[in-house]
């Protein structure tokens, strides 16, 4: 770790334990301290042959995003996405379990653990006709065949071992685990101890990884993995938190998402915090403690917390500029806590579409329908119609109804996400403009391949929709200002090799030489100069502000068409 403004405070035994204390002050964006030395630092099982299992590069993929063929979302998984440092990996040829991106990877990975972790997987395969170990198997697997060096940093470790054993089936599933690493790694009559006693070490370093152990999840690509740092470990969480952390290969980044002062205790969540209380304390039930954040304790909405939060003043530079309307958002009082919890308990606890054999769109309809008091009261970022938003968006894509992913996407970027991360560089803010800026574009080679596309007559708003398009929006112009408010924060909210803000940078190299380009960098120069300016503000009304606002304008009609089915069903009409 290099020259960390963190300590680790308080005690093993206090009630929330140990916890991080800055030394130093941060604002939003600052990295606090990285860490690039983990314990336990591995990708998935399923991805074993895809990911390096030393640097953790993600998976080679060969196209280049190009503005001349279709872009398709950067949330979705997908295959023609340039991903950063991307290697082709090649396996192991010992154990053919897992594989590196080079000679280097391969050795270092060597010396730290696979020379013994090969013996095992090469035995085990035999065994097993070839089946792989799941990831907290291996996981722990590596901690055991390093035993002597990892004792004392593991004994450290907050556990709750009691408390799993009450668990039920989670704790069934570790003795089952546990039994198997004991086993693999040979461990009965090591040191002069038999298997139950060693099963009992393996149980306690497998509760130990559980509670201190980061999923590594990239939902881009659906990768995902085990980070596990002892100093990371010590941080706790909090559902309105000061800080958030990252991933690049085998680093992890702590970073400021609020202004953390000196001394100050520093708190990730390690759930998605923008759900209701119910079901934050349900996400949190493994690490076995109630959270008495100020979300919690004052059972807070999305709305409410962000109201006060400090890092409101940051977006008179996003698209949801106008800072008066964080501060009196719709009233989350119309509708009662209960009857929210009962419309997101019914969205989560429902089959999933795949169960049933229902379509996804359909099962969109049901959740929508069910949402209409929230609708009602302008409730947008209550969850779970932010999900539906953004899962209808991904729909209207994959079917290349491109406008209609537009237009909704323009309502989460200016109506939804902006209370749900009041940090105007919360990474799915920024996300989504990179969604945006590809549909964009996908929808100006769309009208010129097949003018029209997306119209159809019958549609009442689709007219209004269209000459909204051939009259207020220079499509390439906002496309440009969304990548530019991609690569202006994504530094902030990441790494600079960070994948969504090196595609955005990818893009815009193709708009370079453009006049309007020039145009558009110094309007938003200016107003990134003086944003509160009547320059600065002009410009970014002119070149954002109002497109999107009348994009998103037409989204609760598209929500409606899509999944509402009181307009006729979507089958475009060349007109
Ligand atoms: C990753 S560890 C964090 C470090 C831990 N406090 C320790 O001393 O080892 C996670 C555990 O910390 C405790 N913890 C984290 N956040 C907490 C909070 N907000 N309130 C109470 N306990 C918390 C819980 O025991 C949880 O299982």
């Amino acid at each position: 770790m290099a020259q960390s403004y963190i300590q680790v405070s308080g005690d093993k035994a206090d009630q929330a334990g140990r916890h991080l204390t800055s030394s130093k002050a941060f604002v939003p964006g600052d990295l606090i301290v990285s860490f690039s030395n983990p314990l336990i630092a591995l990708p998935d099982s399923p991805h074993l042959l895809q990911v390096c299992s030393n640097c953790l590069s993600l998976p080679h993929v060969a196209s280049d995003p190009s503005v001349q063929g279709r872009l398709a979302l950067p949330s979705a998984s997908d295959p023609g996405m340039q991903l950063p440092n991307s290697k082709l990996v090649k396996a192991c040829t010992g154990c053919g379990k897992l594989s590196y991106c080079s000679k280097a990877c391969q050795r270092a990975d060597w010396k730290r653990i696979h020379k013994a972790e090969c013996k095992v997987f090469s035995r085990v395969g035999k065994e097993q006709e070839g089946k792989t170990l799941p990831t907290p198997v291996r996981a722990a697997l590596q901690v055991m065949l390093r035993w002597t060096e990892m004792k004392d940093l593991f004994e450290g470790l907050e556990g709750h071992v009691k408390a799993f054993q009450g668990d039920g089936k989670p704790y069934a599933d570790i003795t089952v685990q546990a039994l198997a690493v004991t086993e693999y790694a040979q461990l009965a009559g090591k040191d002069g101890w038999g298997v139950d006693w060693w099963a009992e070490v393996v149980k306690g370093v497998l509760c130990k990884i559980q509670t201190n152990a980061f999923h590594r999840l990239d939902l881009d690509f659906g990768q995902d993995g085990i980070f596990l740092d002892p100093t990371l470990a010590m941080v706790n969480h909090s559902c309105v938190p000061n800080a958030f952390v990252y991933f690049m290969g085998r680093n992890a980044c702590l970073k400021a998402e609020r202004p953390i002062e000196k001394g100050e205790e520093v708190t990730i969540s390690y759930i998605d915090y923008t759900h209701p209380k119910y079901y934050r304390l349900e996400n949190l039930k493994s690490y076995h403690f109630v959270c008495s954040c100020p979300r919690c304790s004052g059972n807070l909405d999305s709305y409410e917390v962000c109201k006060s939060g400090p890092s409101i003043q940051l977006n008179s530079l996003s698209l949801q500029p106008d800072i008066s309307k964080y501060k009196s958002p719709p009233s989350s009082k119309v509708v009662s806590k209960t009857s929210i919890t009962n419309i997101h308990r019914n969205f989560h606890a429902g089959v999933s579409p795949d169960d049933t054999g229902a379509t996804p769109m359909s099962y969109l309809s049901t959740h929508w329908k069910a949402c209409k008091p929230l609708v009602d009261a302008k409730l947008y970022a209550t969850q779970p119609l932010p999900q539906i938003f953004s899962e209808t968006v991904s729909q209207c894509s994959s079917a290349t109804r491109y406008a209609h992913a537009l237009c909704i996407a323009a309502f989460q970027a200016t109506m939804v996400e902006p209370y749900l991360y009041p940090h105007p560089f919360a990474q799915s803010r920024l996300k989504t403009c990179l969604a945006i800026a590809k549909l964009l574009v996908n929808i100006v080679f769309d009208e010129s391949d097949r003018p029209g596309a997306w119209y159809n007559k019958d549609v009442p708003f689709h007219y209004r929709l269209r000459s909204t398009f051939k009259t207020d929006i220079d499509p390439i112009l906002l496309t440009q200002a969304m990548l530019i408010v991609v690569a202006h924060y994504g530094e902030m909210a990441h790494d600079p090799q960070w994948n969504v803000a090196i595609e955005a940078r990818g893009i815009l190299k193709q708009f370079e030489g453009r006049e309007d380009r020039e145009q558009l960098t110094t309007g938003l120069l200016e107003w990134e100069r003086d944003p509160q300016g009547q320059t600065g503000k002009g410009i970014f009304d002119f070149m954002i502000g109002k497109p999107l606002g009348l994009l998103s304008s037409f989204a609760m009609e598209v929500m409606e068409y899509e999944l509402g089915k009181n307009f006729p069903q979507p089958s475009p009409e060349i007109h």
